[in-house]
């Protein structure tokens, strides 16, 4: 593979990210601090048009595109539109959710492009879902969407998940033969560094940036696509990934969603109202610094994302893999325990002071 395209990719997001700084003060896109958004001043919601454009252009000059890659990036295009609609506007959840539903059949319908098979999940052989697969790939269209939004709270979070499951992905799809979902997951890897250090403030040319709500459903669409691609027998030219593994690549943004909405629900609350208590913010409350939940979080989902490679690697039953993997998720709903512990020790020490 030619080394050109990931410095496309980087460049192209780099050259995007100082475009975009004019237009976010012409369009007063930007992200300000209130009750629930406890970040300094007003911060530029540019990161994902920025990253959206690195790898759009690291794919167009890549090849000829496949059908499947300019259905995707109509797809993402819209979502990115609709995004930065919500970032400016704060958008409907009705509104954003139709957008997304729309921006999902772009993928589905265009390209014949679902899931219909979930490979061996209860040991009595594949789960074949027909045409049903079209409203599961629906479901984990947007479930991805939200996930990799919700995740979205802390600086770096976001590009570190991202980078994990792209990069991850990328590996999986090298060992398995499959070669365009290999350079498009090192691509959208590669389109995420040059946002990563403007975020996390390490570029000294650059001022700190946000994704936006635009930047994460774009990487949360292109991450299920990409699974998609590789997961399904009818689409993936090499060797398959098996369907499970794709739980252990989006494992901590998956989580937080599926744990956050349950605790909504139990407390009585609309599961898609906002709040503080994402898996970030129990660690920003028990002590942590932003950098220390930033590096807990990314070390757990690498080593997620690993162990779901080496599983695939290992051609580990499929049933086998999930019962692990909600094993992993029992262990993950664990750590809250000690995290209020810690929150209220620390908050009984600031009392007592
Ligand atoms: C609202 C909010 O929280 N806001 C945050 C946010 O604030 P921000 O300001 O940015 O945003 P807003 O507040 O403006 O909010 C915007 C959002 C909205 C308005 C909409 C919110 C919408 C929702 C909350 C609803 C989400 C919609 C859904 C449809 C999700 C429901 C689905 C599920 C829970 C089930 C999971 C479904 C799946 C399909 C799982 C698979 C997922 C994948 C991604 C992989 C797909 C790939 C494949 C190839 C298929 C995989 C094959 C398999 C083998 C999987 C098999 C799966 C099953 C059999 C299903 C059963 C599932 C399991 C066994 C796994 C279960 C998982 C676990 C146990 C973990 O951000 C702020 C900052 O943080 C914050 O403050 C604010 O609160
Ligand atoms: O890199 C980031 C991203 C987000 N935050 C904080 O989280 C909220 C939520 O982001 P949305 O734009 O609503 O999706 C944001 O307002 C910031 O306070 C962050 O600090 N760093
Ligand atoms: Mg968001």
């Amino acid at each position: 593979m030619s080394i050109i395209l990931p410095i496309v990719a980087l460049l192209g997001t780099a050259i995007a990210l100082r475009i975009m700084h004019p237009v976010a003060e012409f369009m007063e896109l930007f992200d300000k601090p209130c009750n629930r958004k406890q970040h300094n001043g007003a911060v530029p919601l540019i990161g994902g048009v920025a990253v959206f454009f690195g790898l759009a252009i690291s794919l167009m000059v890549s090849s000829e595109l496949e059908l499947h890659s300019r259905l995707f990036l109509i797809s993402a295009a819209m979502m990115v539109f609709i995004g930065m609609l919500d970032d400016k506007y704060d958008l409907s959840v009705r509104l954003r959710l139709v957008g997304q539903v729309i921006a999902a059949s772009v993928i589905i319908f265009g390209g014949d492009l679902y899931i219909s098979n979930l490979g061996n999940l209860l040991g009595f052989g594949s789960v074949e879902l027909g045409l049903g697969g079209v409203l599961f790939t629906y479901l984990a269209i947007l479930a991805a969407m939200n996930a990799y939004n919700m995740i979205d709270g802390i600086d770096g979070l976001l590009g570190a998940m991202g980078m994990i499951s792209f990069f991850t992905l990328g590996v999986i799809a090298a060992l398995n033969g499959l070669e365009e979902v290999q350079l498009i997951a090192l691509l959208a890897g590669c389109a995420l560094i040059p946002f990563m250090l403007c975020n996390l403030s390490l570029s000294p040319r650059y001022r700190k940036i946000f994704m936006g709500d635009a930047g994460s459903m774009f990487v949360g669409l292109a991450i299920v696509w990409l699974l998609t691609m590789s997961t399904q027998p009818r689409f993936s030219g090499g060797e398959l990934i098996s369907p499970v593994t794709s739980l252990w690549l989006v494992a901590i943004p998956i989580m937080d969603m599926v744990t956050i909405m349950f605790r909504r629900m139990k407390n009585g609350k609309n599961p898609t109202s906002p709040d503080r208590d994402h898996i970030h913010h129990f660690y920003l409350r028990a002590g942590f610094t932003s950098l220390q939940t930033l590096v807990i979080l990314s070390s757990q989902a690498l080593i997620l994302a690993f162990w779901g490679l080496v599983l695939n690697q290992l051609q580990t039953p499929e049933w086998a893999s999930l019962l692990l993997f909600l094993g992993a998720y029992t262990v993950y709903c664990r750590q809250f325990k000690m995290l209020k512990r810690k929150a209220r020790a620390l908050s009984e020490a600031q009392l007592e002071k």
